[in-house]
């Protein structure tokens, strides 16, 4: 299999791993996090998100954290936040984000649930977003939920994938997130999700965000490789979930992805041996058994 040489990380844990978790995290254990992602060589990451602190009460510090990162900032790190409206981009904009996040979906009733509005309002919402971005230098970056499967209309055709991706590169989206927001996604769909999106967007400018909740998710990744798909949006211990798809868990685990790219000799910049602490220590915090069957393999090892 032809497989590209080097992969990007994005770390999503800060950002879709917590915004779930119904205790709060107290907002220097978020640093923390952000932290130990970074020593254990993770160059990009969601840190936050400018949303509503009524829809998404977890994130509802972000100014806080963006405050705590900036005493610390690592110049080479791309920190993401994501961005509904222009409000939510004032927010990027004060705290100096490096790359927004406009989060459209594939699916209307997704779309109706997450951020309220249908799919065309979205792209008149993020318009002005992805304008100002542009003239401030951040980079703007579109993300499509529900690319293979909706919690409320079931399977979604790839060619809803084609029209949102030419939406988001129409109003400046300089790259396309496709995301299996509730995991459903198996190789083959996944295959024509990403290749609808790739009649609009060049391949090097597209990710894949694959949720584990069937258990599908390192063979979506192995596939996305296939076709030259080169970075991924992984969370920590596999923490995650969104509040408006019942049921969705976790993102794909860093740490198993990173063991599966390492094994196949594809360079990703990680270091395991630190990263499976910080899943860990994320992991005890919450109170939770950790989502990496690599991490725990690991961990078990150093135990022996
Ligand atoms: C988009 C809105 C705001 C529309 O929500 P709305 O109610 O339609 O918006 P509105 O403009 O009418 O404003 C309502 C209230 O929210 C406030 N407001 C308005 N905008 C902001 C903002 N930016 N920051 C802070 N506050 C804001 C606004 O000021 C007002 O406050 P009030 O007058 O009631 O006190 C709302 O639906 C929302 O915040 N949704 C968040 C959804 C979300 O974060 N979902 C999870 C992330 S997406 C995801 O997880 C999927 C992804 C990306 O990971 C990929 C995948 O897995 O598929």
């Amino acid at each position: 299999m032809n497989v590209p040489g080097s992969v990007q990380i994005i770390d999503v844990s800060p950002r879709d791993g917590l915004q779930n978790e119904k205790q709060t995290v107290p907002t220097e254990i978020k640093f923390e996090l952000i932290e130990g992602l970074i020593d254990a060589g993770i160059k990009k990451l969601e840190a936050t998100s400018f949303v509503s602190p009524k829809w998404v009460p977890q994130m509802g510090d972000n100014s806080e954290l963006m405050q705590l990162i900036n005493q610390a900032r690592h110049p080479e790190v791309c920190y993401s936040v994501l961005t509904p409206n222009m409000r939510g981009f004032e927010g990027a904009l004060k705290f100096a984000a490096d790359e927004v996040v406009i989060f459209g979906s594939a699916s209307e009733t997704f779309s109706q649930k997450n951020i309220n509005c249908s799919i065309d309002e979205s792209i008149e919402r993020f318009a002005p977003v992805a304008a100002a971005a542009k003239a401030a230098g951040i980079k703007v970056r579109g993300v499509i939920s529900c690319a293979v499967g909706c919690p409320y209309e079931g399977e979604i055709a790839p060619s809803q994938v084609a029209y949102v991706t030419k939406r988001l590169v129409d109003i400046g989206a300089e790259h396309i997130g496709v995301a299996d927001t509730i995991g459903v996604g198996t190789p083959i769909k996944v295959q024509n999700a990403l290749k609808a999106a790739m009649q609009y967007i060049d391949v090097k400018d597209i990710s894949g965000h694959f949720h584990d909740t069937y258990g599908q998710a390192l063979a979506n990744i192995l596939t996305s490789l296939s076709l030259g798909v080169a970075q991924y949006d992984t969370s920590v211990a596999g923490l995650g979930g969104c509040p408006y798809a019942k049921g969705a868990t976790g993102n794909v685990a860093t740490e198993d992805v990173v063991y599966m790219l390492h094994g196949m000799g594809i360079d990703t910049g990680v270091d395991l041996d630190k990263l499976i602490h910080v899943g860990q220590r994320i992991s005890d915090f919450l109170g939770r058994n950790n989502g990496s069957r690599a991490a725990k393999a690991l961990l078990a090892k150093l135990q022996d």
